[in-house]
């Protein structure tokens, strides 16, 4: 967020004058002035912002955003609302059109209409297409028009993609069915210029939606041009939501990007979403949250967002080369042997990657300058080393592809692609990051490596990787982050199953028992507050709960 951007200077476009940023300004934010509402959306009036915690603002750059109307405290309700339209994703599994459940086994029936499965003749989204993300009676007729196209699902459960015209269809059919609905998708952007000029996205669009729904569904009513401009509002705007769906949101899609974003969102069983603050959101200040992966490079991430979300992402962290001093891209210099390797101007996809021994005095962000030099690099420069942009890239390419081949439950094969690569990358980089993220939670759950046959090796391991990884996490998704509330919750087992060990063991004094204990009663009570924001019935609900019945009984022992 813009708060770890103050005192930078940008030149203004048309005056050619160097102006100061604004405190807690985005710096693709250029119209913000905290204390006017000159940028205001003039669209407002669609919205009713009455008592709420947002203002829709709108800059040359981002189009429409949200700013915090006040301030509001971390683990705050930002925003809750139901999907305007929810289906499956791009080359999902099958799932009932009604429930959007997938399909266990081989209970299913076919819709009498237009032959897709669905779950049963009970399932509620058929009865009561509430919300409009069931099947109801005009999907079905649109599905059937030129004959029951549900007849060419066969295989339950593999990948396909006739599944990605419902999404679009049911767009399509607001028109008729609820134009409040419609009209609120019409507000939402479609880059159709942008995304017309490349034709594999074009392309895909034509083939796998436009044609058929048009073609092979008989519907021709739907022009080639709008049909594309609903792909596009998709792939701009739509959330992924529960098990492989997508979602279109009224508000929570002008939520603006930033690589460290102030909020985390979760999704019901309903598809109802609810955006929150993860950290402190001064009034005034930009609320965002992460179109891109947050445990990624910047040079990966920017590639998504634009190839994505057709933009050229410039936060704080794509503009540092550390990103924010965690060095999650850098290198290890294979002529000083420090991690320090890092692209010269990382908004560059073209910059060279150099040696970056005394980046410390060069950086112009504050805390960047801090992180690293905690992170101690001796201040000796390098005798100098640079990389082609072509090379580095060449080389996240191929551990990309090597990390992305390992099964998450391979504790062997995430072992051995540590031990491969650490000697070849900073601690924190993101590729190692992944892997240790992955090694964290399967450390204690996976057959071999269940959490009380560990021994107090792999405790430790397991313990060392989850502070690790959460020292990164706490930069990159700090507060309220599904991310930390997870990982702190894997953290506090080791800790405490060592504590017994060496306790029964007398190999700790009471005392020592006592600190133990409390750290482990500290991991919890955040794992239970984060994870109390989780829906009660997700995986990371149950944890939650597990993490408050966990703190009881520790609070007893202590
Ligand atoms: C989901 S929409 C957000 C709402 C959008 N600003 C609008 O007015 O409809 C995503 C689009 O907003 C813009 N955007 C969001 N965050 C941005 C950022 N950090 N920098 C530049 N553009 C951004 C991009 O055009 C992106 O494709």
């Amino acid at each position: 967020m813009g708060d770890r951007g103050t005192g930078r200077t940008q030149r203004d476009s048309k005056t050619g004058k160097k102006h100061k940023r604004q405190p807690n300004q985005h710096p693709n934010d250029d119209n913000n002035n905290n204390n006017n509402s000159s940028n205001e959306d003039p669209d407002d009036p669609n919205w009713d912002l009455q008592g709420r915690p947002y203002r829709v603002k709108i800059s040359p750059i981002m189009g429409r955003y949200l700013v915090a109307a006040t301030d509001v405290a971390a683990g705050d309700l930002i925003l809750r609302e139901d999907a305007l339209v929810a289906g499956p994703c791009q080359n999902a599994k099958p799932v009932c059109l009604g429930c959007l459940k997938p399909f266990d086994g081989e209970n299913y029936i076919r819709c009498m209409g237009c032959q897709w499965p669905m779950c049963s003749p009970a399932c509620p989204g058929l009865q009561d297409a509430k919300g409009l993300t069931g099947h109801t009676d005009e999907e079905c007729a649109a599905l059937s028009a030129a004959g029951p196209s549900g007849r060419r699902v066969m295989n339950l459960q593999a990948r396909t993609p006739l599944y990605n015209v419902i999404v679009p269809l049911r767009i399509l059919l607001l028109e008729k069915q609820d134009p409040v609905r419609w009209k609120a998708v019409q507000r939402m952007q479609s880059h159709d210029e942008v995304r017309r000029k490349i034709a594999s996205v074009w392309q895909a669009n034509q083939l796998g939606v436009v044609d058929r729904i048009r073609g092979e569904f008989g519907l021709q009513h739907f022009s080639e041009e709008e049909i594309h401009s609903v792909c596009g509002i998709l792939e701009v705007n739509a959330f992924e939501v529960g098990d492989g769906l997508r979602g279109l949101y009224d508000r929570a899609f002008l939520l603006a990007h930033d690589c460290t974003p102030n909020t985390s969102h979760a999704d019901d069983e309903t598809r109802a979403l609810a955006v929150r603050a993860s950290v402190d959101i001064p009034k005034g200040s930009l609320i965002t949250l992460s179109y891109a992966y947050t445990i990624q490079g910047t040079l990966k991430r920017r590639e998504h967002l634009k190839e994505s979300k057709f933009f050229d992402c410039c936060c704080p962290r794509c503009s540092d080369p550390t990103e924010l001093g965690t060095m999650c891209s850098a290198l290890v210099c294979p002529r000083c042997g420090r991690p320090a390797v890092l692209p010269v101007d990382p908004l560059k996809a073209d910059s060279p990657w150099r040696c970056s021994a005394g980046l410390a005095d060069a950086t112009p962000w504050p805390a960047v300058k801090q992180a690293v030099k905690q992170a101690a690099l001796p201040a000796a420069p390098c005798p100098g080393y640079e990389m082609p942009a072509a090379q580095a890239r060449e080389l996240i390419d191929k551990l990309t592809d090597e990390a992305e081949a390992i099964d998450p439950n391979d504790v062997a094969g995430l072992e051995a692609f540590v031990a491969k690569y650490s000697p070849r990358l900073h601690p924190n980089h993101y590729h190692l990051l992944g892997a240790k993220h992955s090694l964290s939670q399967v450390y204690g759950k996976v057959h071999g490596y269940l959490i009380h046959q560990l021994p107090d090796d792999l405790l430790e391991r397991k313990l060392n990787i989850c502070k690790d990884i959460l020292r990164v996490f706490d930069i990159l998704e700090p507060g309220v982050s599904r991310l930390r509330g997870i990982t702190l919750y894997e953290l506090h087992a080791p800790i405490m199953i060592l504590t017994t060990r060496h306790f029964e063991a007398r190999s700790i004094s009471r005392k020592d028992l006592r600190l133990r204990l409390r750290e482990v009663a500290a991991c919890l009570e955040q794992a239970a507050h984060i994870l109390s924001f989780e829906p009660e019935c997700s995986s990371e609900g149950a944890m939650g709960r597990a993490a408050q019945e966990a703190l009881q009984r520790v609070r007893q022992w202590q």
